[in-house]
């Protein structure tokens, strides 16, 4: 199937300003080097630890963020360099949501009025005619018709949530970019906001680019998972096989760290050697060698290239020793 969105080598480097002259000397590299893709209709789940650069590549893809370099296809258009004008028509297209709705949705509108506001800016409809659309959202998401006067702040952080994904869907997008939008929440209200997105992803055909710290969170929604560390993709491939047979060392780490709900079964806990490097100055070769159990002389000076992996029902795998735990 054509990919609805394909990333191309994406990098995207952020000055580092120092000295009294606020010279940029160094980049932070949060991006670099990403390569990825997402069908119509599928999840693609997008795992790593804080500061790996997941926000800075879903702001790259939405185009909150130009990039430094690389592409970004959309429905096979490069979109990467689009200048601002022209982005209008795919910002109804792409959509984000946000781990803080609070932050992200205007404190001072009501949620009509959150909820109008793309519409008016994309011109669709008369007032009546949003005016049924807003109340049709709210009750795709499963609010009250009466929260259309109410202010963001009156509803709880699950309730904020919802607003959030109905502002998303409002002009009907093929892509959402779902940034860490249950983070914030208690587990039991996760469920219900997972479960309305899988719901919505059926009912409107939607794609997601699912963006998460923690891989039990992605496990039951993702069609394909791929693990992030340092600014690049070191392992992905159909969620399942990701699950049941990882090769990278990283992504065995994080799936021995989800708790396991049954006490007979032994999980072996594969701890790592010190803390994420900085993406100011990357380890050299592999970037992973620093923490890695595996790490041999290659891999401190040839930088690993994702390769698929046989037999593993799918599984591309960026490291000199791939293999099981
Ligand atoms: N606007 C920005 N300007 C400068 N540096 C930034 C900016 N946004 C992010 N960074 C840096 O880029 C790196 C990646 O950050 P990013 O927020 O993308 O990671 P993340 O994986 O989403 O982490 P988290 O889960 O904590 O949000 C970090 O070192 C961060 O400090």
């Amino acid at each position: 199937m054509t990919p609805l969105l394909e990333v191309n080598d994406l990098k995207m480097h952020f000055p580092v300003r120092e000295g009294l002259f606020l010279r940029a000397s160094k980049f932070n590299r949060a991006v670099d080097g990403v390569n990825l893709h997402v069908a119509p209709g599928e999840t693609l789940g997008l795992v790593g630890e804080s500061g790996c650069g997941k926000s800075t590549l879903g702001r790259c893809i939405t185009r909150l963020y130009q990039p430094t370099s690389g592409e970004i296809k959309f429905r096979d258009q490069d979109i990467s360099r689009m200048r601002n004008r022209d982005l209008l028509p795919l910002r109804r297209d792409i959509q984000m949501i946000f781990q803080d709705p609070l932050e992200s949705l205007n404190a001072r509108h009501t949620v009509g009025e959150i909820l109008e506001e793309p519409l008016i800016i994309h011109k669709m409809g008369n007032r009546q005619e949003r005016q049924k659309r807003v109340a049709e959202l709210l009750n795709q998401v499963g609010l009250p018709a009466r929260s259309v006067t109410r202010y963001p702040f009156e509803f709880s952080g699950g309730q904020r949530q919802r607003i959030g994904i109905a502002r998303a869907i409002a002009l009907k997008p093929s892509l959402i970019v779902c940034d860490e939008p249950v983070s914030a929440l208690d587990v039991s209200i996760q469920s219900q906001i997972l479960n309305l997105l899988v719901e919505l992803q059926q009912e409107l055909n939607l794609a997601y680019l699912f963006i998460a710290h923690d891989l039990a969170v992605v496990k039951h929604i993702s069609d394909r998972i791929a693990i992030m560390y340092l600014g690049r993709i070191v392992e992905s491939g159909p969620g399942e096989a990701l699950y049941r047979n990882p090769q990278h060392p990283y992504t065995q780490s994080l799936i021995s760290a989800i708790p396991v709900p049954d006490p007979h079964q032994k999980s072996q806990r594969i701890l790592l050697k010190g803390d994420v490097p900085s993406p100011i100055n990357p380890p050299s070769g592999c970037r992973f060698h620093t923490r890695c159990p595996r790490a041999t002389q290659i891999c401190k000076e040839q930088e690993p290239v994702l390769t698929a992996q046989p037999e593993t029902g799918g599984l591309v795998t960026a490291c000199h020793h791939a293999g099981p735990a």
